[in-house]
Formats: C-alpha cells, structure tokens, sequence
C-alpha cells in the first residue's frame, strides 16, 4: 500500500445491490488480503433509515460466505452508515465531521475516497453538494480527496458533458475515477495481452480474414430488488452504452504504443470515433416477461431489458465486418463471451464434394465469463481406412490452466483508484462519444416493437426477432 495510513472509503447508495454483491465482499477480501491500511474506514451513506448495527449486519450476510468469523468480525468494525438525503449540504458536513471532528479521528493527511454507488440521476446531486460543503471551501475539493463515479456516467450525452463539467469545477481530472468493472476481470484484461502478447493472432485480426464479431454478455438474473434503477435505465444504458463497448474497443483497437493508461485509452478512443453511426433496423429490443410486474417497474414501461445490435467500425481494418452485439436479462444463462468468425477459405481443392461441404469456418471464443477460457475450431480429416470426410476439432485453453480468476473485480478498481492508477477506467471524451453513438437506440426505447412486449420469456435466449441481424447478412449468431 502506499504511504497513507489512514483512509475513507464513502460509500454513497449503501443500502443498495451493488454495495451488497459487489462492493462489501470485494472490501472484505482485500481486507483478509492485507491490502486495506490499518486505519480504514467504510462509511455507508444511503437514505435508508438504519444505523451501523443493521448495516453491519447486512454486511455480515453479503459476506457470509467468505473468511472466518474472527475476519469477518474485524472487517465489521470498519463499518460505520450514515443515513443522509443525497442533495443535503448539511448532510455533507455531518459526513465531514464524522470524518474530521470525532473522538477515534481521522488523521487529517488521511485520504477518502467517495463512491458513487447510486443511480447516474443521482450522482449529480451528490457532487453538488459535496461542493458546496465543507470538503469544498471554496466550491473546489481541499484535501487529499478521489471521486469513483459508477457507469453509466450520466444517462445520455448532455447529463454526461454536464456531469463531466461539475465533476471537473469541483475535483481534479486525476481525482476522478469513471468506473467500468468490466476492465478490471482478468478475462478482459488478457484481450490486450492475447493480442498484442502472440505473434500468431493478429496478421489475422483484421477484415481480410474476419468475416464477423459477436459480443454476448447474457445474464440469467433478472432486475430483482432494481426495479427502480432499472427501469430508468433498461439495458443500453445499463450494459451496452459501457461495458459491452469497452470490450468491442479492445477487440478492435489498433496495437498501442505502449500499455500505459493513456496510450491504450488513445487506441480505444479512435474506435469509439471510427463508429458507423447507427440507423433503425441496426438494433433489436426485448423486455420478459413478468418485467413490467417488478417492484419499482411501470406497469407500461418499454423500457428494454434485451439489446442485440448491428455496429460497424468503419476504419481501414474493420471496413465490411459486422460487429454484432447482445445482452439482456434474464436469459438462459450468464455468458460472456466474444467470438470471432473467420472467412471460409476462398477455395476447397479435395475432390469429394462432401467433404467440402462440412468444411467450416474457423471460430475463436474469447469466453470471458463463466468458464474462462479460449478456443479454437478447425477442420481435421477424420481417420479411418475410407474417405471418413472432415470433422471441426476444438483447441482448448481454461484459465484454471494457469491460476484461479480472480471475480472480484471491484477489489480491482479500489484499489487502483487507491492507488491512483487510471487504466481501468473510463476517460471522459470517449463517455461522451459513446453516448453521441447509442443515441438513435436510446430514442427508440419509447417505442415497442412491432410484436409488442413482452417479447421473450425468462430462460431464453432473447426474442425470436434477434436472430434477423446476422441472418440479413447470412451470418448466424453463435452459442
Ligand atoms: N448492481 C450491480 O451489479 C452493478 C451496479 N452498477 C452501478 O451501480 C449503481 C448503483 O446500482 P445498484 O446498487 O444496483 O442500484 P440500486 O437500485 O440498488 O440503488 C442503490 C441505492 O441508491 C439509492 N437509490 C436508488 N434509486 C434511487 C433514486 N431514484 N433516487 C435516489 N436514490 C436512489 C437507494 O438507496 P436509498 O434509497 O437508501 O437512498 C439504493 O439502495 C448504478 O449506477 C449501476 O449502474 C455497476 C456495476 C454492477
Ligand atoms: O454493471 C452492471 O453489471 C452487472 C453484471 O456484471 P457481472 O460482473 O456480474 O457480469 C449487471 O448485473 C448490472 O445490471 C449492471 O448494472
């Protein structure tokens, strides 16, 4: 850890899901790690009306199975929760006081780090309000002070550029972290590394030999308890508009020329820019059945919980390929996953027609998550005495090969936000470029489709009308 000794870490939104699944047990296993200074505090900041005990409590369930009891009993006493309304100056400054003016006080060459974990609509509220309290003498942070802001960062590309330009009056650029926890998984991390780490790949990685990408991210949980997040924010805003863009960028970017922060940001940045801009009939939306009953939900809400979504990257290296996009809730399963389709072969030259006609293109499977891992099909001469004909075969790579995955992204992210290190997180130009690209889907999110919703069950595979994107094509969406 680096030199501090003491630091906070505010929790905003700690009544919430993201708190609970993600964010306590990623605390709890950097604690049992050693990684958490001595003197470290986790203030919980939510409306709910609760005090330290309850939180702690409901701390104590999310990590129930983690650690033992005397770990589990030394990370509670780093819990504190402070009920506060989000827009309250006042409350800001009880907050600055529990931190400065108390008996057991924190050192005041301590750090804090505040985390948005809320909804993008209430974030802004929050910054202003920081900014106008104590911690902000005068309107700017004083103090050793970083702000992680949850995706999606704003909820469309006006609240982003004004989100951006609050965030920047009141802290500095290198205070600010714009959180994307997909870039944290191991599995996503290794993209830069699979790529730019083997000779072998990237001769092939371009529109000469690809004929199409497909990106998943299935989930098999529903909204559950969100209802009231999720239905301002349906799944492009939930899911596309970040995590899955952030993949499509490290799958398509040009080599970086170095793999600092910013010179791979560069790279990804001219893929955000290099998009086609989107035109109806580029995407597809879904909602379940059984959404529009959750709590929290609008009985009428055409708000999606499926995208699927036609995206060309149009540079000289992706110039003609397809990238094709999917995700949504409450599917079969949770899949993650990026597959490359190469280019049949421009010629079979065996002389049994047969044969030629089972040739099949080759694929490779980037299986983020679960059963991470990376495969391979080709074609094989089947053995035998006759002509048996071709057979796909399937190299096979699982990262337990060589380690166990870490799943505790959100251990990552604080900790290189603690640690003041950038490169897992979102730079605000292409926030914004992403937001300017989703648009025309965003704006048709009002309107259902024409079968009506719901338009799939939970424990599908989507809606039926999905499969019309690669099919206009001739493609076929693989898994
Ligand atoms: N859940 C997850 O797996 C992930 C979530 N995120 C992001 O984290 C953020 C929070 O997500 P999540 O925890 O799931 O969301 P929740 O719906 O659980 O909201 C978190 C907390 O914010 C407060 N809140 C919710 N809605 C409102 C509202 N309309 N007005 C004021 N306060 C509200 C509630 O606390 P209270 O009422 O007590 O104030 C709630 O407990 C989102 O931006 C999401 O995109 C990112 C990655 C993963
Ligand atoms: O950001 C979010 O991500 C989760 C999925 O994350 P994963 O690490 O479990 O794949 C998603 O459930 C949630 O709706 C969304 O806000």
């Amino acid at each position: 850890m680096s030199t501090i000794s003491s630091y906070a870490l505010v929790i905003f939104g700690a009544s919430g899901d993201l708190t609970r699944r993600k964010l306590l047990p990623a605390l709890f296993n950097l604690d049992c790690a050693g990684k958490l200074p001595k003197a470290f505090r986790v203030i919980g900041v939510a409306r709910t009306a609760m005090d330290s005990a309850t939180w702690q409590r409901q701390a104590a369930e999310a990590i129930a199975d983690l650690g033992d009891d005397a770990q589990r009993a030394a990370f509670s006493k780093r819990l504190v929760y402070m009920p506060a309304d989000y827009s309250s100056v006042a409350d800001c400054n009880r907050l600055y006081d529990l931190l400065y003016n108390c008996d057991d006080c924190f050192e005041s060459q301590g750090k804090v780090l505040f985390h948005l974990a809320v909804p993008a609509t209430v974030s802004e509220a929050i910054v202003h309000a920081l900014g106008k309290s104590r911690f902000a003498p005068q309107g700017r942070m004083v103090g050793n002070h970083a702000i992680l802001v949850e995706k999606p960062f704003g909820t469309d590309l006006d609240s982003a550029v004004a989100m951006r330009k609050l965030l920047m009056d009141t802290f500095e650029e290198e205070e600010i972290y714009r959180i994307d926890h997909y870039l944290a998984k191991d599995t996503v991390r290794n993209l830069v590394v699979f790529r730019f780490c083997n000779a072998m790949f990237e001769p092939l990685w371009n529109r000469n030999y690809i004929e199409n990408v497909q990106i998943t991210v299935h989930e098999k949980l529903g909204i559950e308890e969100r209802g009231e997040y999720y239905d301002q924010s349906g799944v492009l805003r939930d899911m596309i508009q970040n995590h899955v863009l952030q993949v499509l960028a490290l799958i398509a970017m040009e080599p970086p020329i170095a793999a600092d922060a910013e010179s791979i940001r560069d790279k990804k940045n001219e893929v955000f820019r290099s998009l086609r801009p989107l035109f109806p009939g580029d995407w597809v939306l879904g909602q379940y059945d059984g959404y529009r009953q959750a709590d929290g939900v609008n009985p009428d809400s055409t708000t999606p919980t499926y995208a699927a979504l036609r995206v060309h990257v149009d540079n000289w290296r992706w110039f003609g390929v397809p990238f094709y996009l999917r995700s949504g809730k409450a599917l079969t399963d949770k899949l993650t996953e990026v597959v490359i389709v190469f280019r049949t072969i421009p010629l079979c030259v065996l002389d049994d027609p047969n044969s030629c006609a089972s040739v099949q293109r080759n694929v490779l499977r980037l299986r983020l998550q679960p059963q991470e891992g990376i495969h391979l099909s080709f074609n094989v001469q089947k053995p035998g005495i006759a002509n048996e004909g071709i057979d796909t075969a399937r190299l096979h790579f699982n990262y337990d090969e060589v380690g166990q995955i870490t799943h505790e992204s959100y251990a990552r992210v604080v900790l290189d936000a603690m640690l003041g290190k950038p490169g897992l997180f979102w730079r605000s130009d292409s926030i914004e470029t992403a937001w300017e690209f989703i648009a025309p889907a965003l704006a048709d999110e009002k309107n259902a489709p024409p079968e009506g919703y719901p338009n799939y069950q939970p424990g599908s595979n989507g809606p039926a009308s999905a499969a019309k994107l690669p099919q206009q094509a001739g493609h076929n969406w693989y898994s």
